[in-house]
């Protein structure tokens, strides 16, 4: 099944898809924002890479669509940028609207395993195994062997979730104030303990601090821009992306998780447009652009 585009919206030179599709991995009418660049209309253009962006918790893909500012870049550049939503919508399951931290928007891009979850809440196959092949087959001028990977707070995590896990499928990584090492805060622990139940072995499969150890990719930096002023960061100890410095060391990224601390910044879209500029430079040299 494709898409059903819904709006399409010139934007800085090219256009923003918002698109839509049925899943078969999540059972759910599933939403997906496309920004495909001023070179993707060109005349005899070629295959052009994509930077799949993953947002944080509450997130649709319409607000870094809005306030992260990823169109210039990708059209100095020439790659799409990708904003899949950051859960299922609608899929009836007791309990998935009761907090913002849990449930609908707070998919945390993983499989669940626990009753009543794993029906639908199935993030990780969705975008690997069924979004990205779909973007594939409907863009063809889009290149999905050449994809870079990115995210803010849950979609942090789950940018580096994904590429530590899979190198193969993604050039390089780059967070903006992520849930660095989720099975050691409350938002991990509330969504890995409802999603994966008590087994923490399950938790290692997702936790990039755990991750790390056996990463089997090339040995390229992670860039990871981090406020001070972020309440989630400094307060409530949510993010603790020192963690996952200290956990690369002896690892086969030791040294290469390169920590901005960023002084002033909160964890807002305000932080994120500010440093979109570094994230796209450093993707585009991995995609093979600059
Ligand atoms: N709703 C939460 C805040 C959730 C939040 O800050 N979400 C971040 C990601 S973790 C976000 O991107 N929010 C949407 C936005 O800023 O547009 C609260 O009341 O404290």
């Amino acid at each position: 099944m494709g898409f059903t585009v819904d709006q399409s919206i010139k934007s800085f030179d090219g256009r923003l898809l918002k698109l839509s599709h049925k899943s078969e991995v999540t059972h759910t009418e599933m939403a997906v924002n496309v920004y495909l660049p001023q070179q993707y209309f060109a005349e005899g253009s070629k295959k052009l890479p994509i930077l799949l962006y993953l947002s944080g918790l509450t997130c649709t893909p319409n607000n870094a669509s809005e306030k992260a500012f990823f169109q210039p870049y990708a059209n100095k550049y020439g790659f799409a940028v990708v904003y899949p939503d950051t859960s299922p919508r609608g899929a009836n399951v007791a309990g998935e609207d009761d907090s913002w931290d849990f449930g609908t928007g707070a998919g945390f891009y993983l499989d669940a395993t626990e009753e009543p979850w794993s029906k639908n809440y199935r993030m990780y196959t969705y975008l690997l195994k069924e979004l990205l092949p779909l973007i594939g087959k409907e863009y063809e001028r889009l290149d999905t062997t050449n994809i870079s990977i990115c995210g803010h707070s849950m979609g942090g995590y789950g940018a580096l979730m994904l590429y530590l896990k899979n190198p193969d499928i993604f050039n390089s990584c780059s967070a903006f104030a992520p849930i660095a090492n989720p099975s050691n805060c409350q938002w991990g622990q509330k969504c890995f303990g409802n999603y994966l139940g008590s087994d923490k072995a399950k938790w290692a499969q997702y936790d990039p601090c755990e991750l790390i150890h056996n990463f089997k990719g090339e040995k390229k930096p992670i860039l990871i821009h981090q406020g001070t002023a972020d309440n989630f960061y400094r307060r409530d100890h949510q993010l603790q992306p020192e963690n996952l410095v200290k956990a690369a060391k002896n690892s086969p990224l030791d040294g290469l998780i390169d920590l901005k601390l960023v002084d002033g910044y909160d964890h807002s879209y305000y932080f994120i447009s500010s440093f979109v500029a570094d994230h796209c430079a450093f993707h585009a040299k991995y995609m093979g652009l600059d």
